[in-house]
Order: structure tokens, then C-alpha cells, then sequence
């Protein structure tokens, strides 16, 4: 199966969500509360799929919302250093906060997210914000399920799917379930299955597809036999370490294997996971490879400090597949 993207468009991808700030935890091994030292860098999950997109050296733009204050104008300068697009990425004027995600990194299996989002200017994006004649310009239009968690960037998120469909623009869906944002287990399903059963592609991890279905210990099987029934053509579930499987509206199912290497931290795989694994289709390589270069950026990222600013270029991730599947390194591998 091979996933058709509307052609010659100035943009690959535009991303719409939160665009935040991380402050990673710089001394390791130890929990927050003995935490004195933290680096900052730009996050939020669709913002880091934009840049990872476009340090992969795809046209990427974003849609969003950010404070007007120090912490606004530092993510806007990234992203456009990044080279995205923030032309439409709009300035708060009602005075609301950027959100904050303080990272702990206990050991290199146990990290976990601190988030402060009262309030935060992303949440305020207004679907009277969202510009068709911008979507249309774009051959995919990503969607954070973040966004859906509150109105008015619940409604944003749902009339920028509308013009895109109307407009040929492919709708691909990032679950990014992040619990404390949402109200309830049926609220989160209710919108999560609103927008899965609209998109063409979900990208997610085997618990978000749970949360979208609202029943625990789901399954593979079942989760695609339900939403084949509507758009998507293709449904990708990720398992950690596990690796990922990818199934087609044909029947045609993939694995994808995790890379090994030396964890630093396990978040920002999901990120990098994206904006890899869309590169590679968008580029026409083929599911196959699109799930090897989806992982194999994952595999990177948790191996650096960082989720945006440790994207890697293609030719990093090209050059780590090779390494990787290299008869000499499996040999070293399985006797190590
Ligand atoms: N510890 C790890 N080492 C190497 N690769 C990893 C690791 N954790 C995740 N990955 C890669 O990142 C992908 C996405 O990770 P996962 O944890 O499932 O998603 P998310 O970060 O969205 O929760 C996995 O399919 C795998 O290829
Ligand atoms: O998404 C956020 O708001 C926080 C991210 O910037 C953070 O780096 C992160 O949690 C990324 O994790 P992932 O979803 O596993 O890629």
C-alpha cells in the first residue's frame, strides 16, 4: 500500500498543538525534589514533530498559540532557526501562560514528565484563528490529541480538520494522550474517536489506543478491524522497546523493530518517531522503511538530552540504520 499525498504543495507538513517549553533535568539519576539544574529547550509534541520534520528537511509549518512574553518569543525564534514556518502561529493577547514541562530523570527507564499547563495560551487557539487558504498550501496536516482536550482548541483543531479534508490536505493523527489534561476516560474517547474515525493515518502507543477505545488490554486486531470501518488507511501502534506494527486498510501488517542502544531518557521517542516515519513515507520509501527510520530516530533521541533539539538529520539516521543492520554489528550483538 503506498500512501498518497496531494503533490507540489509549498508545505509537507503542518503541525497544529501546543508549542511549550521543556526544562529537562540536567543532573541525572535523581528525583525532582533533589533537581537544582534544568535546560531549556522548546517542546510540545506537535511543535517537535515540526522541527524534527523540518531538520529531516521537509517544508513544515505550525499552527498555534503562544504567550506574549520571554517564553513566546523564545519558541517562535527556535522554530524559525529550526526553519518552520510560524506565520501562523498566533500571539496571546488575553494574558495566558506558555506551558511548562519539567522533566525527571531518575535512571534511564524512569523518567517522568512534571507539566504545568493552567491555563496555557495553546488551549486559547480560536477556530476563527485557523486559516484555510494556510491549510491548503500543506500536503498533511498533523493533529496532536492534546489539542482536543479543551475548548476553543478542541473546535480549532476540529474546523482545521474540516478544511483540510475539504481540501485534499491528509489528516494524520498523533494521539499524544497526556492524562492530566483531560476531565474524564469518556470525554477523552468521545473526541479521541471523533478525529480517529476523520484521519487517514494514527500514529500511537498500544495504551493510547486503549484510552481512545476506552477499554483496557485492547487489542491489535480489534483496534484496526474497528477504525478500518471508517477513514484511516493506515494505523501505527507502537510498543516501546517492543518496537511497532503497522497495519494498511489492505490487510497488510508490518513490524518494525526497536533499535538498541545506550537510553539516557525514554521520553521524546514518540516525537522523533513522527517526524521520522513521515518523512519517510512522504518521501515514497514504503512502510518498511518508514517504520526503520521512524525507529531508528527514536532510537537516537532517547539517547541525547533532549526531544527538539536532538533531531536527527537524515543522514544520521541513514547512517545508524546501516550501522545497525549491519551483518557484522547483528553478529556482535547476538553473541554479546
Ligand atoms: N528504550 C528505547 N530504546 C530504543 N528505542 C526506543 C526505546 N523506547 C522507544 N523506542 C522507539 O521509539 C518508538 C516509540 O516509542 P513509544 O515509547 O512506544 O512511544 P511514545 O514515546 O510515544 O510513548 C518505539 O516503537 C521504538 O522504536
Ligand atoms: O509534549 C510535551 O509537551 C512534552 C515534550 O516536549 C517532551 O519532550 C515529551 O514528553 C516528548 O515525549 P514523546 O511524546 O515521548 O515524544
Amino acid at each position: 500500500m503506498k500512501v498518497e499525498f496531494s503533490k507540489n504543495r509549498e508545505f509537507d507538513i503542518i503541525a497544529i498543538g501546543r508549542a511549550c517549553i521543556d526544562l529537562n533535568a540536567t543532573e541525572y539519576n535523581r528525583p525532582m525534589e533533589e533537581t537544582m539544574t534544568f535546560t531549556k529547550y522548546v517542546g510540545g509534541s506537535p511543535a517537535n514533530i515540526a522541527i524534527g520534520s523540518s531538520k529531516l528537511g521537509l517544508n513544515a509549518g505550525f499552527i498555534g498559540k503562544i504567550s506574549d512574553d520571554q517564553h513566546g518569543r523564545f519558541i517562535q525564534q527556535y522554530m524559525n532557526r529550526m526553519g518552520v514556518d510560524t506565520s501562523n502561529l498566533i500571539i496571546d493577547k488575553e494574558g495566558h501562560k506558555t506551558g511548562l514541562a519539567f522533566t525527571e530523570i531518575k535512571s534511564p527507564e524512569e523518567c517522568s514528565i512534571l507539566m504545568y499547563r493552567e491555563d496555557v495560551a495553546d488551549l486559547y487557539l480560536a477556530p476563527s484563528e485557523i486559516r484555510e487558504s494556510y491549510l491548503k498550501r500543506s500536503s498533511i496536516l498533523l493533529v496532536s490529541g492534546t489539542a482536543l482536550s479543551k475548548s476553543p482548541s478542541r473546535e480549532a483543531v476540529l474546523n482545521a480538520i474540516q478544511l483540510a479534508k475539504r481540501n485534499h490536505v491528509l489528516v494524520i493523527f498523533e494521539l499524544d494522550y497526556r492524562p492530566y489534561t483531560w476531565k474524564s476516560r469518556e470525554e477523552t474517547s468521545v473526541y479521541y474517536s471523533l478525529v480517529a474515525e476523520q484521519s487517514d493515518v494514527i500514529l500511537g502507543t498500544r495504551d493510547e489506543y486503549d484510552i481512545l477505545e476506552n477499554k483496557p488490554n485492547g487489542k491489535n486486531k480489534d483496534t484496526i478491524q474497528y477504525l478500518f470501518q471508517h477513514s484511516p488507511g493506515l494505523i501505527v501502534i507502537k510498543q516501546g522497546v517492543e518496537g511497532s506494527f503497522a497495519y494498511t486498510r489492505e490487510g497488510e501488517t508490518y513490524k518494525g523493530k526497536a533499535y538498541p542502544t545506550e537510553v539516557l531518557k525514554t521520553f521524546g521517542a514518540g516525537d522523533s518517531y513522527a517526524s521520522a516515519f513521515l518523512y519517510a513515507l512522504i518521501k515514497g520509501k514504503g512502510i518498511e522503511s518508514a517504520l526503520k527510520y521512524g525507529s531508528a530516530s527514536a532510537s537516537i533521541v532517547v539517547s541525547k538530552h533532549s526531544s527538539s533539539d536532538a533531531m536527527p538529520t537524515v543522514q544520521e539516521i541513514e547512517q545508524f540504520i546501516r550501522e545497525k543492520e549491519s551483518p557484522l554489528n547483528e553478529s556482535i550483538h547476538v553473541k554479546g
